[in-house]
């Protein structure tokens, strides 16, 4: 096999019941190029990953190391190989240290404990992503909490680093910082495959790309000859819509309205809520961005009623006050709710999608005098998939089986066909590829439109400048001013991420009293 390429993986096929995931997928990856894995959802490229890194077996096909055959059963050989992973989702213990939380994952490869400490940090200085070993992992941002990830690869002789969906949790500035990370090891010859839904990433780091559609390879191209539209393009087909106009809209009368609300701290490490004051606006949308861990978590939770609040607080819906309902109870009052944690929280994984769709929508007509109407669970579970374009054989799959972009639009379908008065949202878009964003854009405006009051808690400021009529940002459980978007550029916005909005609070003209009137 030919020792020019660092990776080859050849003819790589796998079936699920019901579809076929990798469909003869052949990928090529130089030494020391950063290689992009592109694809709408569903199209293969995680089952591709995790084919190379031994978290599934193929069920056909060769991949060559450096020329020569290998033989991947489990994570284990990949590793050894020089093959790291950094997954969408990290897997970290908050109680231990860094070097506790990697000396766990490398097991006998993270070498003499003694030492391990001055290599993470020799490691992570050489690379410019400074960690303190000693720290815990609860006191880390996700920033830093990636960079353990990656220095847990680095660590190792790593010729190959796979970084899947890596920026969508990082503030611009964190981007920035890995970037200049990944052209450091590219120019020590390693080579990186990455994964991602954001185009203009792409163009800007990778040398050459594979384009997945449909399980098979679509096409290839180097990025830096393409715009973000000729390559979504080759991603979606020319059917798919890949843009939309977004027009600014004024709301009408608080539907939400939040007065002093403030949270304890019910777990370990949670971010309490310190006063925080806001109203959304029926027929407007309202963006909340920050950095993850900065209470917007609890936010939701006080929201949608999963956290109860007895203190001084008021949450109102209209003019009712919601402060001690139950989720239930609130949802009957117009409220829908999309959590961030697609796979517990907002939907169940063992469950199929028609059951799914019940658990959220069981007071539209789906049961009759105690019996599930199950044709009528049915029907609206294919509803969901037709309009939402969910990618899945039937509506009796499980929900643990989508891909994840395919799930989060099955899940955001679930709660606007409901027509909420309310929906809160936590990264309607997180995964989800350029054609479903369009869609699911399209859905929320359209809700807007016919005046929902729509509140998207979110970390991807490109979609909140798109689609918010009024923006602010959270830091340490602390909200900024809310102004109209078009108001706030976005060096602004960064401030107030980073916590730096005291002096704009005081001068903020928008901001409700702590009576909930607008002030
Ligand atoms: N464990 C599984 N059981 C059944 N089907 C699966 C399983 N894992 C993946 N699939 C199916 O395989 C197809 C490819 O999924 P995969 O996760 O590889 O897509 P993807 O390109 O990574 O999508 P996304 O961008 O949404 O993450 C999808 O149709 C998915 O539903």
């Amino acid at each position: 096999m030919d020792n020019k390429y660092r990776l080859t993986m050849q003819g790589m096929t796998k079936h699920y019941p019901g579809c076929i995931a990798n469909d003869g997928v052949t990928i090529k990856i130089k030494h020391g190029e950063v290689h992009a894995l592109l694809g709408e959802n569903g199209a293969g490229k995680s089952t591709l990953m995790k084919m190379l890194y031994g978290v599934v077996k193929p069920d056909q096909g060769d991949m060559f190391f450096n020329g020569r055959v290998m033989n991947i059963k489990e994570p284990a050989d990949a590793r050894e190989l020089g093959i790291g992973m950094v997954f969408q989702h990290f897997s970290l213990f908050e109680t231990l240290t860094v070097a506790q939380n990697i000396a766990l994952a490398l097991g006998d490869l993270a070498g003499h404990s003694s030492s391990l400490a001055s290599r993470i940090s020799k490691t992570s200085a050489r690379y410019g992503m400074p960690l303190d070993p000693h720290r815990l992992v609860s006191t880390l941002s996700t920033g830093e909490r990636q960079r353990v990830e990656i220095v847990r690869c680095l660590l190792l002789d790593i010729q190959l680093l796979i970084l899947d969906e890596p920026t969508s949790v990082l503030t611009p500035q964190e981007v920035d910082a890995l970037f200049k990370t990944l052209h450091s090891l590219k120019k020590e010859g390693c080579s990186v495959l990455f994964i991602s839904h954001k185009l203009h990433e792409v163009i800007e780091l990778c040398d050459s790309a594979t384009i997945l559609r449909g399980g098979k390879v679509s096409g290839h191209c180097i990025p830096k000859n393409e715009t973000s539209e000729s390559i979504a393009r080759l991603m979606v087909g020319d059917s798919t819509p890949i843009s939309n106009q977004t027009r600014r809209a004024k709301g009408t009368g608080d539907f939400l309205t939040v007065s002093n609300l403030s949270t304890n701290v019910q777990a370990l490490f949670d971010t309490p809520l310190k006063n925080i004051n806001f109203a959304v606006q029926q027929g407007e949308i309202v963006g909340i961005a920050g950095v993850a861990g900065n209470g917007q978590e609890e936010l939701l939770k006080a929201l949608s009623g999963e956290e109860i609040q007895a203190n001084n607080s008021a949450i109102k819906f209209k003019n009712t006050v919601v402060d001690t309902l139950c989720p239930l109870k609130r949802r009957r009052l117009g409220l829908a709710c999309v959590p961030e944690d697609r796979l517990g929280r907002g939907a169940v994984p063992d469950m199929d999608l028609a059951q799914n769709a019940l658990l959220t929508s069981f007071d539209s007509g789906l049961v009759k005098s105690g019996f599930l109407v199950k044709q009528k669970i049915s029907q609206l579970a294919d509803k969901i998939i037709k309009k939402y374009k969910v990618k899945t054989p039937s509506n009796r799959t499980h929900a643990l089986s989508l891909s994840g972009g395919n799930l989060q639009k099955f899940i955001i379908g679930r709660e606007v066909e409901q027509n909420p008065q309310l929906l809160v949202m936590s990264h309607p878009t997180w995964g989800v590829d350029i054609g479903a964003q369009v869609a699911i854009h399209e859905a929320i405006l359209k809700l807007r439109d016919e005046g929902c009051a729509v509140l998207v808690i979110s970390e991807d400021l490109d979609e909140l400048y798109k689609i918010c009529d009024r923006i602010g940002a959270i830091c340490d459980g602390k909200l900024s001013p809310i102004l109209d978007t078009d108001c706030v550029p976005l060096v602004q916005l960064g401030q107030w991420m980073a916590g730096d909005f005291n002096h704009d609070l005081k001068n903020n003209t928008t901001q409700i009293t702590p009576q909930g009137a607008l002030a």
